[in-house]
């Protein structure tokens, strides 16, 4: 992973990087390595680390080299009150399609993190995606400014994962939401995959971050992931995913998922 430029020489995003695993366990253990070196940078330069993670099957990848460690390497006490969501569906907190019971089940509850450094949405208003989002948007804005106001929050590090329909976060192919421009957070009603109601973080907010990762595994990215690189004019979600400059933007799949895309692969060097 190339080091954080501090100028950025032209405004121009760069080319998605491209890491691919023979086995999702060497994905594992790539990622944690690339999390804790993401989260050392973040604590040089600003004495903490900001980070959105996803559901799916991002979690249980992330947690295996991340929780149980034998070293001190992670430093969970940074990363405070600033673990959010990139997408969240709009149901109670202990349900089962909940993103955060995902997360706390197989990442979370495993790690000294404090319920206090992880931001849920809201369980007032779930009948109102709008609230429901609007709330989520506030504790961004107060996470990322205190009390000044902020032009939009800069992640560290976003986790992302791909579905095989090809949306990312709760961002579907074709959805006017990827066109959504000004909120940080929007809502959706009605999300093809169930459950309809969700949340999630907007295409500019995923620009502005220091790294978004892609974390895709198996025989069934294969097809999104190959549109997504060697056909951007296509214009899947994750195909708008360009950080801007000094951002960068990473795929770490395994081999499974990278066979049939003809994009170049890069050695995996930290
Ligand atoms: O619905 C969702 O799906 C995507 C992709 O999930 P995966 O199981 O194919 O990895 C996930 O990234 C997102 O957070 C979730 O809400």
């Amino acid at each position: 992973m190339p080091p954080m430029a501090s100028d950025a020489p032209s405004q121009k995003p760069a080319e998605p990087i491209l890491y691919s695993f023979p086995s999702s366990d060497d994905l594992s253990t790539a990622l944690g390595d690339f999390v804790i070196k993401a989260q050392n940078e973040a604590i040089d330069r600003r004495n903490k680390f900001t980070v959105a993670t996803s559901g799916g099957s991002l979690p249980k990848i992330l947690a295996k080299h991340l929780v149980d460690r034998k070293d001190d390497a992670v430093r969970w006490d940074k990363w405070w009150v600033q673990v959010f969501f990139a997408d969240e569906r709009i149901v109670p907190l202990n349900h089962e399609d909940s993103n955060y019971k995902l997360c706390n089940d197989e990442f979370f509850s495993k790690t000294p993190l404090q319920k206090s450094q992880i931001h849920t949405i809201s369980e007032k208003d779930l009948d109102d995606p709008e609230e429901v989002a609007d709330e989520y948007e506030k504790q961004l804005a107060e996470a990322f400014a205190g009390k000044e106001s902020v032009r939009h929050p800069v992640f560290d590090l976003i986790l992302l994962g791909m579905g095989p329909d090809g949306h990312t976060c709760s961002l579907f192919p074709g959805h006017e939401l990827l066109r959504e421009k000004s909120r940080w957070v929007a809502p959706i009603e009605d999300s093809p995959k169930p459950p309809p109601k969700r949340i999630t973080l907007t295409v500019p907010v995923l620009n502005k971050a220091h790294r978004v990762a892609f974390v895709l595994t198996g025989e069934g990215k294969q097809e999104m992931l190959s549109k997504t690189l060697d056909q951007p004019q296509l214009g899947l979600p994750a195909s708008l995913i360009r950080p801007s400059p000094p951002g960068d933007v990473y795929f770490l799949c395994d081999d499974a998922a990278t066979k049939t895309t003809q994009y170049q692969k890069t050695e995996f060097k930290l």
